[in-house]
């Protein structure tokens, strides 16, 4: 069983199950929990065999048992599996099972761990928590990936027989993968493919759109929770499991799919969404902005102008959404296109309208992309003003959907740090600025670095996020250089 603070307590309520709540004050960048998983686990579609030790790309099979993928440079993985197909109950079982379905390794993992006497403890607390098949049985999506990636293939290999005190069913497999997928987090694998980790207490962690910790996972898949903002005595601990800059009807409608939710946390109650107005549309009757109406249970009702009450009916106001989005997908990555959709619906929607910021997005890592790879010449002055422009639009967004210590909030700085000290380096070798006008775009630069960094202090230093604040690092101190030498 993995240990957490004692800044934190466990607590029980009809309405979230287990959580966690805080027992003391807890100040923004407190560690709250520190974790191994349980489990980590590719995708139930992966193909490619990823070793059973560091979930890299594995071209080779373990020689003991002759069933898990290893890597070139891991010898072993966990002792318990390897001896069950090596000489223990596994062991008459096809040594093929994981090549033919690859699909199958994490839930084959999960229930080897609940064989093995050191790990079922922690095991049952992530399966003792109940599961109404009937909301997921619906033979579609989620439920016939399950049946025909991991639960068909299983049935069908023997292995249950193996397991007889599982007493193993399809549902109870299904129960399983719903299980896996509804606890756990995204990983990264050191070749940078994503992966599935489940953590037995960060599984207990309940969603809120605004959540009030940030979750850390380092190279070897370890979890650090901290307090993103103050934290008082009883504050439920939250976490959560959307992408804070899609609006609300998006998150409502992937909680609804992947978590069986209905969200009524503060962000989803409140239609400006706090101040972004990131799915309010523009009034046709009087310029101003339509909200939605929403009432306490967080549905969603037709859009309505504060201003003159004109009525945008919830069907138009769907319409619209359901036509920019299949042009964003039409657009397949092409930069006219894109900027030719924000021309299009822009005036339609609020600046921060969820589905403006998405097309901003894609137009701002395009010309990321392509500042990589133009030579240095007068247009791409041009895309490198416009990538600073949209940068910097989506800041005030950033900040606002994620308070206190946010990632989110830090990587759009980065990006803006880079736009804009490739614009402005470009612009002063051209002369189009002087010396002061550069000095004054560096020391902007200078602390937007310095506001990055200090938001990702807290990351573990073998992480994503623990690299990017060694590379703005390393863009302050080439900032910092050319301060001393141009004058500050
Ligand atoms: C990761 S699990 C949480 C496990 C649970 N707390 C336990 O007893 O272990 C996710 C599930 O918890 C419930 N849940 C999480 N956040 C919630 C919230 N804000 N409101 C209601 N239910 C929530 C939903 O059923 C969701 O599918």
């Amino acid at each position: 069983m993995q240990e957490f603070g004692e800044n934190i307590q466990q607590a029980h309520d009809e309405k979230l199950g287990r959580h966690l709540v805080a027992s003391i004050s807890i100040e923004p960048g407190d560690t709250i929990l520190e974790e191994r998983p349980l489990l980590v686990a590719p995708h139930w579609e992966c193909h490619q065999l990823k070793c059973a030790q560091c979930l890299q790309e594995s071209y080779v099979i373990c020689r003991r048992c002759q069933v898990f993928p290893l890597c070139m440079d891991c010898s072993q993985h966990d002792e318990f599996e390897c001896e069950f197909f090596a000489s223990g109950a596994g062991k008459a079982l096809c040594k093929d099972i994981l090549v033919k379905n690859f699909g199958i390794c994490g839930l084959l993992k999960l229930l080897l761990l609940l064989e093995n006497p050191n790990t079922q403890a922690d095991c049952q607390m992530l399966i003792g928590v109940p599961i109404n098949l009937g909301d997921y049985r619906d033979g579609e999506g989620m439920w016939q990936e399950h049946e025909e990636l991991v639960v068909r293939p299983l049935m069908e290999c023997g292995l249950v027989d193996c397991l007889p005190t599982q007493q193993l069913t399809s549902d109870i497999l299904h129960a399983h993968c719903i299980r896996i997928d509804s606890n756990s987090f995204e990983v990264t694998a050191k070749d940078g493919d994503t992966l599935k980790g489940v953590f037995v207490w960060g599984a207990t962690l309940p969603h809120h759109c605004v959540p009030n910790t940030v979750v850390a996972l380092d190279e070897q898949f370890n979890m650090k929770l901290y307090a993103a903002v103050p934290l008082q005595p009883g504050d439920i601990i939250y976490n959560s499991y959307t992408n804070p800059l899609m609006g609300t009807s998006q998150r409502q409608h992937q909680l609804r799919l992947s978590r069986r939710l209905e969200c009524t946390c503060t962000r989803c109650l409140d239609p400006t969404e706090m101040g972004t107005h990131m799915s309010s549309l523009k009034c046709k009757e009087c310029g101003g902005f339509s909200v939605c109406e929403i009432d306490s249970n967080g549905k969603l009702g037709d859009w309505r102008c504060p201003d003159c009450k004109a009525l945008l009916t919830a069907a138009e106001v769907h319409e619209l959404q359901a036509e920019v989005g299949s042009a964003l997908v039409d657009a397949m990555g092409d930069l006219q296109v894109y900027e030719a959709l924000l021309t299009q619906y822009g005036p339609l929607l609020h600046p921060n309208h969820f589905m403006l910021l998405d097309i901003k997005q894609n137009i701002a890592s395009i010309l990321r992309a392509a500042a990589l790879m133009t030579a240095m010449d007068q247009p791409c002055k041009k895309l490198l003003a416009r990538r600073v422009e949209l940068c910097s639009d989506l800041l005030p967004v950033c900040r606002a959907v994620v308070p206190g210590i946010s990632k989110l909030y830090a990587i759009g700085l980065f990006e803006y740090l880079l736009a804009l000290v490739e614009l402005v380096e470009l612009q002063f070798a051209e002369s189009d600025l002087n010396k002061k006008e550069y000095v004054a775009h560096l020391k902007t630069a200078s602390l937007v670095a310095t506001e990055a960094m200090d938001l990702l202090r807290f990351e573990p230093e073998n992480s994503a996020e623990g690299y990017l604040a060694d590379r703005i690092s390393m863009e302050l101190e080439r900032i910092e250089s050319d301060l001393k030498k141009y004058g500050r």
